[in-house]
Formats: structure tokens, C-alpha cells, sequence
């Protein structure tokens, strides 16, 4: 649970542009409207069977109002006090608080730590000193909440669920079932706004879908790096049944998240566990991708599940790259096989094998150099590698994992186009969404190639590695729950 809010935390925290960018294009000719939340969310729907949007029961409300808004003003006044009771709703945080164990969510825990204190507040104090009570019963909640999630730590299970083999039936206990509770808790501040009135019915602005605002939509996803022929299909998507009806930033949010997660859910694939011993997973990718980062973390992820893993540095063309490796070797307790530097990478590879052989793992992660300057003489080291680790087990390598980088935008789909041709690319991780990446390659990536994304990199810490959720992605990309 803990893992998943700090996923969402992290994923894109920079990436706002395209939330930006749905804003302003709205903004650019739409039109105020005073319509009742509720009647915008499902909106997408409701209005489809009128061709003319503005006919609609929320319109009507809406013209007369410019002097009836203050109106409602008076009447929300009552409504602060029903305000503070839900104070106590601190329930949610709880269940957010675990995430607290690391350092870097502030937001979400933060977040109901403000809300207690507000409510025995200076302000509403003499009206309600009896709420100083409930405060402080949330308090204590969170703290022991945090206490207990570190017990598991020691079966790792949160991040298990990036493995969680669609092969390997009983080992893997299936901790996916969280995620759709942390899901809800998230939605649970809007679901209050509604139940407990709008202090003012928010203005929402709408703009009708012609071929303008079709264009800006394209224009904006391209620049998201989602590429044209994705870009124009989702956009395509969108408008379908919709044209001609005029939509807010939060529809078209949602309609742009439900594309994407559609295009992103047949390659959201864990990475497959084969009875095979060891299994050989061959791991690709420039240098600087995160190989050796993504190497660490998902050993770490595999040795918490209870399997035996050995590492083969098989960059043994820079003796940093073998150190690196090493220490992160270290960290997650599993042992690294080296060679002298400028040695040959099959010639270690093979001896990985037969050592990795003897000793019964389960996994053998190869790590390869990623020069992409001569892509014959790269072809020709991971074909060698192939060949000797199949003179061991014929069915070798059992995955080839390409690793992106995925600030590198539209420079991922041509690292995929190489790879593709000088090795036999299974699956993909995408490292360092976490940071200002334009996420939109994915879709990109998804739609052009529909290779499997077994895991996404969330940070540099061993585990910042997260399984590949296509909602919580979409959401993320898009800024629904911004
Ligand atoms: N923010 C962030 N940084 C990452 C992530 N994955 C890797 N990095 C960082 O990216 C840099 C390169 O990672 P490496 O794992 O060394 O990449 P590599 O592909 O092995 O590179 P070479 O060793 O040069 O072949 C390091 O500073 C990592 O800490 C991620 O998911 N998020």
C-alpha cells in the first residue's frame, strides 16, 4: 500500500505540461458554465444523445445565475460546521501514512497531519472545543499504522508484485490486490467535496470539440512525445460520438486516461518466471539507461521472494560500470560475477552459466554493454553471448529485457528499433518516470510496438522499481488526480 502511494506520488511529479496544456486549451474558446459537479463528471454520456449540449437541465440553472451566486453563499455559511466534523476523517490518511516509511512523500502524509490540526483551530474554537477530542484519536492511528507495514518489510512482498509470474503460480503471493484500495482512498476527498456541498458552484469552463480544438489535442499529445500516429489515433478516439459537444479539462482528462490506459493494458505484463534453472535474463540497453540500477533493484525483488539470483557483469569494457554493479550487488546480498577488464563478455557469460548451474539459482541477470556507436560490433558481442550461454541450455536467454530511459522522449523508439534488430527484445523496463519525463513515449511505445513492460524505474533507490499499472500511469500522464 505504502508502495503504491509513493509510486503515485512520484510518477510524473513534473510532468504537468500536459495537464497545462488541456487547461489552456479550453481556456482558448471555451465558455463558463455553473454546472453541478456531479452532472460533469458522467458527462461524457449524458449528453450524447442531444447534438445541441446547451439544452441540457444543467443550463438552465446556469444563465439566469450570475446574481443568484451569491445566494449560495449564505447558505454554505452552515455548512463550516459539518466542515470540521469530518475532520476525523483522518481514516483515509492512515491508510496513506504507511507510505511515510521513506523519505520523499511528503504530500500525501503531510497532507492529513495539516487537517487535524485545522480542526480544533483558533477560529472555530470557542464553537467547538469538544472536537479537540476526535483529533487527537487519528493521531495515534497513524503512528502505529507505520510501525506494523515495516514487519513484512522482511518478505519484501510490495515489491514482489513486479515479478509476479504469470508462470510460477503458488510462489508468488499476488499482493496486486492493494492497489485498487489505495485507488479509492484517492477518491475519496471529491466524493466529500460532493456530499458536503461546494462552498460555490465551481465555474466550469467548456469548450466545444470541433477540428480546432482537435488540432490543439494532437498538437499537445505530440508534444507529449506520444508521436503522431498514436497521437492522432487517441485523439480520434476521443472525439468519437463526442464531436460537437462541449467538454471540461477533467472530461477530457478522463477521456484522454481512458485511451491511454486502453493502449497501455495489453503490455502492462509482469516479467514471466520460468521453472527453468537458472533462468537467463539478458539485460540491454544504452549506457546511462539504468541497467545496472534496474539489474540491482529487480535482484533485490527477487532474492525478497526467496529466489536465488547471481549477477555476471558483463560490461567489461569500463571497470566503473563492474564496480557499480557490484555495489549494487551488495545491496541486494546477491553475488556478482566479474572478469578482467577488456575480457571477453561471452567468456564471462559462460562461466556465469556453469556457476550459476552448480550452485542451483534460480536467476542469472547478464548485464551487456550498451555502445551503440558500432552497432555491428554490438550485435556481434550479444550474439556471442547467446551462443555460449546456449551451449548450457539451448532455451537461453529466457528474457531479454531492453532497459529505456525515458526522459530520452522519442529517442526510446529508435533504442527499441536497434535493439530489436541486434538482440531479441522480450520485454522493457522504463526507468526514471519519476522525474520530468514526457511520459507520452510509453503510449508511443505501446502503440508502435506492444512490447511487454514488465516494470517501471520510480527513483535510484533499490526499491524505487514498480510494477506497470496502466490506470495509475494514465491518471498520472494525464494529471487526473493532480
Ligand atoms: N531518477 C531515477 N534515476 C535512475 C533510475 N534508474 C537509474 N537511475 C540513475 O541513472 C543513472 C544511470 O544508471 P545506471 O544504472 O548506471 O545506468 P547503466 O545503463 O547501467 O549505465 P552504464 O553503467 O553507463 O552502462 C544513475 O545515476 C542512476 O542512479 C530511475 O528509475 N529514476
Amino acid at each position: 500500500m505504502a508502495f503504491f502511494s509513493k509510486l503515485k506520488e512520484r510518477l510524473f511529479k513534473s510532468s504537468s505540461k500536459l495537464d497545462e496544456g488541456l487547461e489552456a486549451i479550453v481556456e482558448d474558446g471555451g465558455v463558463v458554465d455553473t454546472v453541478p459537479p456531479e452532472s460533469a463528471a458522467p458527462e461524457p454520456e449524458a449528453p450524447a444523445p442531444d447534438p445541441i449540449p446547451e439544452v441540457p437541465t444543467p443550463e438552465v440553472p446556469a444563465q439566469p445565475d450570475p446574481a443568484p451566486q451569491p445566494e449560495p453563499e449564505p447558505e454554505i455559511q452552515p455548512q463550516p460546521e459539518p466542515m470540521p466534523e469530518p475532520v476525523p476523517t483522518p481514516q483515509p490518511a492512515p491508510t496513506e501514512i504507511p507510505t511515510t516509511p521513506d523519505p520523499v512523500t511528503p504530500e500525501p502524509v503531510p497532507a492529513p497531519a495539516p487537517d487535524i490540526p485545522p480542526a480544533p483551530q483558533p477560529e472555530p474554537e470557542p464553537d467547538i472545543p469538544p472536537q479537540p477530542e476526535p483529533a487527537p484519536e487519528p493521531i495515534p492511528a497513524p503512528t502505529p499504522e507505520p510501525v506494523s507495514v515495516p514487519a513484512p518489510p522482511s518478505e519484501v512482498p510490495p515489491a514482489a508484485p513486479v515479478e509476479v509470474p504469470s508462470e510460477a503460480p503458488a510462489e508468488m503471493p499476488a499482493p496486486l490486490p492493494i492497489p485498487p484500495a489505495e485507488t479509492a482512498s484517492a477518491a475519496k476527498p471529491g466524493l466529500l467535496g460532493r456530499l458536503f456541498g461546494r462552498k460555490d458552484a465551481p465555474a466550469v469552463v467548456r469548450r466545444e470539440l470541433d477540428d480546432d480544438m482537435l488540432e490543439q489535442l494532437e498538437e499537445l499529445l505530440i508534444a507529449s512525445d506520444m508521436g503522431v500516429d498514436t497521437a492522432l489515433r487517441v485523439t480520434a478516439n476521443m472525439a468519437e460520438g463526442r464531436y460537437g459537444k462541449r467538454l471540461s479539462v477533467q472530461e477530457i482528462k478522463e477521456l484522454l486516461a481512458t485511451e491511454v490506459a486502453r493502449i497501455m493494458e495489453p503490455v502492462a505484463r509482469p516479467l514471466p518466471l520460468f521453472p527453468k534453472r537458472p533462468q537467463v535474463v539478458l539485460v540491454v540497453g544504452v549506457n546511462g539507461s539504468g541497467k545496472t540500477t534496474t539489474i540491482g533493484k529487480l535482484a533485490s525483488q527477487f532474492r525478497a521472494a526467496g529466489k536465488k539470483v547471481v549477477i555476471a557483469a558483463g560490461d567489461t569494457f569500463r571497470a566503473a560500470a563492474v564496480e557499480q554493479l557490484q555495489v549494487w550487488g551488495e545491496r541486494a546480498g546477491v553475488p556478482v560475477l566479474t572478469a578482467p577488464e577488456g575480457s571477453d563478455p561471452a567468456s564471462l557469460a559462460f562461466d556465469a552459466m556453469e556457476q550459476a548451474t552448480r550452485d542451483g539459482a534460480d536467476l542469472l541477470m547478464i548485464d551487456t554493454a550498451g555502445r551503440l556507436q558500432n552497432r555491428s560490433d554490438l550485435m556481434e558481442e550479444l550474439a556471442k553471448i547467446v551462443r555460449v550461454i546456449r551451449k548450457h541450455d539451448e532455451t537461453a536467454p529466457h528474457n531479454t529485457l531492453l532497459v529505456l530511459d525515458a526522459t530520452t522522449g522519442q529517442n526510446a523508439l529508435n533504442q527499441v528499433k536497434i535493439f530489436q534488430e541486434v538482440s531479441d527484445v522480450s520485454g522493457l523496463v522504463m526507468t526514471k518516470l519519476d522525474g520530468t519525463a514526457k511520459g507520452g513515449v510509453l503510449v508511443a511505445l505501446a502503440d508502435k510496438f506492444g512490447l511487454p513492460i514488465h516494470a517501471i524505474g520510480v527513483g535510484e533507490q533499490i526499491d524505487d522499481l514498480a510494477p506497470f499499472d496502466p490506470e495509475e500511469f494514465a491518471a498520472a500522464l494525464t494529471g487526473l488526480d493532480g
